[in-house]
């Protein structure tokens, strides 16, 4: 999760991590320090490409602070993701002798623009931690679904279709299988975004979409973003990361990238042996071998272009290769 903290109480560091619990959740977060990039009028944007939450902070002690808190939240309006989540901090509290900005000014403020407000004191630690908590409550909330997504029990959800195949064995059968794949592609595409969420900086998600596996991406370039938006996944859905234009991975006109890819890493190792099981979605030519078998196959490629692993074929959820990310990025920290 990550958070924009104009403050600094974390001088000299761009960022940090903690670990808050919510609801017996742990959750991690990445607090980014604009370290004081505010005073020359402009943070910049990738500050606030990915950002979750972002706390709006004022002096109570200075009069000009709080005016710039209207550029702020402009900024934040125009560069941050409309699912961001804001809270206004009026710093200083310890400093009422000095203070210059009324409380129910701050509070007015805040209302005006939909936030929460918060008076905290860096010095005697007053509402620090509640002001982190809350925000990283209401971002949880605004990313319910994709948690949920996450959370929820594939396992669970697998029962459920199979219980209903068998309850009329030859006829739902099919309808569990397709309910399977659907809800393999919600969970993919939920956790795409998670992943680059979780690792905005160091990981890139690219996605190829590709029409040669069953026709199931059909639409044309123009239309797949609204498809995923309100098809499937649905639900406003909008990928995180850069989806390309369609291409095709198999076949005389294969992309150049999944050519290369292929020819370095030729099957993913966790299933080695399938290509396609029914002939009739064997739709291009040359096969080869190393053909891509299905949709959401994966790569992990390193920075410099170097495949690193292609152990994911589609049984593989996204979300389990993150300990390979993980693994990865240690290897190629600089
Ligand atoms: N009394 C009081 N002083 C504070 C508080 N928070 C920060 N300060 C002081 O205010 C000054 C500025 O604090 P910084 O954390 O550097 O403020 P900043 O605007 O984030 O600075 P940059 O990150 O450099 O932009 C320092 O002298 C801090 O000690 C607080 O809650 N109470």
């Amino acid at each position: 999760m990550n958070f924009i903290h104009r403050t600094s109480l974390l001088l000299g560091v761009d960022f940090k991590m903690k670990t808050l619990k919510i609801d017996g959740i742990k959750v991690r977060v990445q607090i980014w320090d604009t370290a004081g990039q505010e005073r020359y009028q402009t943070i910049t944007k990738q500050y606030y490409r990915r950002a979750q939450g972002i706390i709006l902070v004022y002096d109570i002690t200075s009069s000009r602070s709080f005016q710039h808190i209207v550029k702020w939240a402009s900024d934040v309006d125009e560069f941050a993701p409309d699912k961001v989540q804001r809270i206004l901090v009026g710093n200083k509290a310890d400093e009422e002798q000095k203070r210059k900005v009324p409380k129910e000014q701050g509070n007015k403020l805040a209302k005006t623009y939909g936030m929460e407000f918060f008076e905290t004191s860096a010095c005697t630690n007053c509402n620090i931690n509640e002001s982190f908590t809350r925000l990283t409550e209401l971002v949880l909330q605004a990313h319910k679904k994709e948690m949920d997504a996450f959370q929820g029990s594939t396992d669970k959800y697998l029962d459920m279709t199979y219980q209903e195949g068998e309850q009329d064995n030859n006829a739902n059968s099919q309808k569990a299988c397709a309910h399977v794949s659907m809800m393999a592609k919600l969970l993919t595409w939920g956790q795409l975004n998670l992943l680059q969420s979780k690792y905005p900086h160091r990981l890139v998600v690219l996605g190829f979409p590709c029409n040669q596996f069953g026709y199931q991406e059909n639409c044309s370039n123009g239309e797949i973003l609204n498809s995923l938006k309100y098809v499937r996944p649905g639900d406003g859905y909008q990928p995180g990361f850069t989806v390309f234009e369609k291409c095709d991975v198999n076949g005389t006109n294969t992309h150049s990238v999944f050519a290369y890819l292929k020819d370095k890493l030729p099957y993913p190792d966790d299933d080695p042996h399938t290509l396609i099981q029914d002939p009739k979605f064997l739709i291009w030519s040359p096969i080869s071998r190393t053909d891509i078998s299905w949709n959401f196959e994966k790569f992990l490629v390193v920075a410099r272009g170097e495949p690193f692993l292609n152990g994911y074929s589609k049984k593989i959820e996204t979300i389990n290769i993150e300990p390979d990310i993980q693994r990865l990025l240690r290897l190629t920290k600089t």
